[in-house]
Order: structure tokens, then sequence, then C-alpha cells
């Protein structure tokens, strides 16, 4: 009898069961709240062309000589004051958001989550899903609102670790969600719920976005626009008013206005000294949510006559955000069952 053509070889490679997987990915964070985990995560963060767009032969120097010798100490005191026994708080809920849609998408998916900057890393996280199995994936960077800083630089991860494989798996990619109505109803929701467990009652609900140089919205950045919108339709949804603002500024350029220090200390002078303020734009809370808005804003407004502050959470791992989150993903694996790719 002729050998049979279709016997694998005894030398082919071992293949697992091709799968579907998942990966969350957001933005970084050091190791630990450490001048020294600080650092190289800074290093990392501000080397990325996606974010600082001077070139490095000017920006080099300028990153190594001073920046990365002042600022991871007093960011690193910063960290230490959000700090949990988890680690950084965004690494902790990103994990658990992934768990949770672990469980609401069942065990034919295998869900992962990642840090553009810092462990667990999106490369070395890719690796382990293709180990698993993973032939078809979903890649979700969970910023609402696109940016090249934050989205486009997951997407150049994405396609430096695809350019490095022979056999690729077949990807979906989340696109910006800032005006999904299921993003936010999630807000809406959210935001009403933690408002009306205030004991005082706001006269501003100020949404705060992070912010970005100007000059990267005359370049063709749709981030501002993303910002604007989000804000205007959960703000007409919303009974109290609501006011928009960018923080977090970095460096000597003119970044998007109004800033959030700037309104802040302005509102008692305009007799508003009872606020609440969000930041729609980040899916977990975060250094820049928890210090930056929670500590200085409060010191902030409260130095200037502002008598009654609350910084409301992000969405986090919460019932809205979560079922957010898992409609967003199942519409991308429209069709990607397992069924049919083992
Ligand atoms: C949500 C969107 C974000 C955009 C857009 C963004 C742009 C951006 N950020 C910097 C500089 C820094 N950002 C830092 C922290 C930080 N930034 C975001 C998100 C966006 N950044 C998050 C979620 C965090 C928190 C990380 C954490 O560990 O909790 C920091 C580090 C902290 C510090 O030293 O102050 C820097 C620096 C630039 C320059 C930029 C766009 C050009
Ligand atoms: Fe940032
Ligand atoms: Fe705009």
């Amino acid at each position: 009898m002729a050998a049979d053509p279709f016997a694998k070889p005894a030398d082919h490679p071992e293949f697992p069961a091709q799968k579907v997987g998942v990966l969350l990915t957001n933005l970084g964070t050091p190791d630990a709240p450490e001048p020294g985990a600080v650092k190289r995560y800074l290093k990392q963060f501000l080397s990325d062309r996606r974010v600082v767009e001077i070139p490095p032969i000017a920006w080099q120097p300028i990153l190594r000589g001073i920046i990365l010798n002042t600022r991871p100490k007093k960011s690193a005191a910063a960290y230490r004051e959000v700090w949990t026994d988890e680690g950084s708080p965004l690494a902790a809920i990103t994990k658990h958001q992934a768990e949770k849609l672990q469980q609401r998408l069942g065990d034919g998916v295998l869900v992962d989550w990642a840090m553009r900057y810092g462990n667990p890393s999106i490369p070395s996280t890719l690796d382990r899903l293709w180990k698993r199995g993973a032939r078809r994936i979903v890649f979700a960077p969970l910023y609402p609102q696109y940016c090249a800083a934050t989205t486009a630089s997951s997407m150049d991860a994405l396609s430096d670790w695809l350019g490095e494989r022979r056999w690729q798996p077949a990807i979906r990619t989340l696109p910006p969600y800032h005006d999904n109505p299921l993003y936010i109803e999630a807000l809406v929701a959210d935001l009403k719920r933690q408002l009306s467990a205030l004991d005082f009652e706001p006269q501003r609900l100020l949404l705060s976005f992070h912010g970005m140089p100007e000059r990267t919205l005359h370049l063709g950045d749709p981030y501002h626009c993303h910002c604007v919108k989000t804000a205007r339709l959960v703000g007409e949804r919303l009974d109290v008013e609501t006011d928009i603002a960018f923080q977090s500024r970095f460096g000597r350029a003119k970044w998007l206005e109004p800033a959030t220090d700037t309104v802040l200390k302005h509102y008692p002078t305009k007799g508003v000294t009872k606020v609440a303020i969000a930041a729609p734009g980040f899916s977990a809370d975060c250094l820049e949510t928890i210090e930056e808005l929670g500590i200085r804003g409060r010191e902030d407004f409260e130095e200037a006559g502002g008598t009654d502050f609350a910084r409301l959470d992000c969405l986090n791992d919460g019932d809205e955000g979560m079922k957010m989150l898992e409609a967003l993903v199942r519409n991308e694996l429209h069709g990607w069952t397992n069924k049919g790719t083992e």
C-alpha cells in the first residue's frame, strides 16, 4: 500500500488548537514608585516619537540631560501617593478589566492585557497569546478618543510585533469610541450614580481630558474634536452644567486649553464654589486622575476659595464600564468564534 500522502511527518512542528484572543492595552506605568523604575518608564515613554514630536537629535539631550535627572524623583513621590497593594492603579484596574471581560466572554476567547510602556509589554503579551493558540486577535487600546500619542503608538507596537513574525494572526482593532452610544450611556449612568451619592450639589461638573500640544490639532489629530464631542454628548444628558478642560501639561509648548488647573482656580472668582470633576478620557483611574485631579486639583480649588470638591471615578471595572467593554469587544468579535477555526 502507498504511504498516506496527508500523514504528518515525524519532524513536523506542533501547532496548538487555533483560538480567538482579545488584548486590552493601556498607556503604561512604572514597575514601582521608585525613582529608578520611574526613570526607566519615562525614558521609554518620552522617547516615543508619537509622544514627543521633536527630532531626537534635539530632544534626546534634553530628555537624558535634564528631564530624566529631575522628573523621576518628583514623579515617584506622586506615584507613592496613589500606589496600592496590587501595584499601580492603572495596571491593577486594567488587569481587573481583563479578568472580568474573560468571565463575560467565556472560555471560548482568550483575554489578556498589556501596557504600551513598562510591563506587561505589548510584544510579550502578544507572544503569550500566540503561544496559547490565538490566531485571530482583537487588539483593543482603551482610549475612547483617538490620539496619535496613544492610539497610534499602541498600533505601532502591534505593527512592530507583526513585522517580526512569519505566521501572523488575523487582527481586528477597536476603533475610537468617543461618540459610541454605548460609551456615552455608560458614562451618563455612572456619573449620574456618583453625582447622586455626593453630600453636596455641585454647581458645575468639570470634564477633564488629558492635554496635548495644540499644534497636534492643526497637524490633523482628531483628539481635540473627539474630546469636545464626548463632553458635549455627556453634558447634554446630565442635569448639572458641564465644562471641559485639558490637564497634565508637559513641556513649554502651548497645549490645548482651557487648562484644568486654571479653570479650577478661576471657578471661585465666578462664584462657583461647589464642583465635581470627572475624567471620561481615562478608562482607568491612574496617577493623572487620583493624584493630579483628586489631590492637586482639590488643593488648587480650595486655595482659590472653593468649598466643596469631589473627584468622580473613571469607569474602571464597574458594571457600567464592563457592560460597555463587553459590547464593544463582542462587536469586533462578530463572526470570530472558535467554531471552524479549531
Ligand atoms: C488618556 C490619554 C493620554 C494622552 C493623550 C496622553 C498624552 C501625553 N502624556 C504625556 C506625558 C505624560 N503622561 C503621563 C502619565 C499618563 N498619561 C496618560 C494618558 C495620556 N497621555 C496616563 C493614563 C498616564 C498615567 C500613567 C500612570 O502610571 O498612572 C506622564 C507620567 C507621569 C508624570 O511623570 O507626570 C507623563 C510624563 C505627553 C507628553 C503626552 C502627549 C504629547
Ligand atoms: Fe500622559
Ligand atoms: Fe476640535
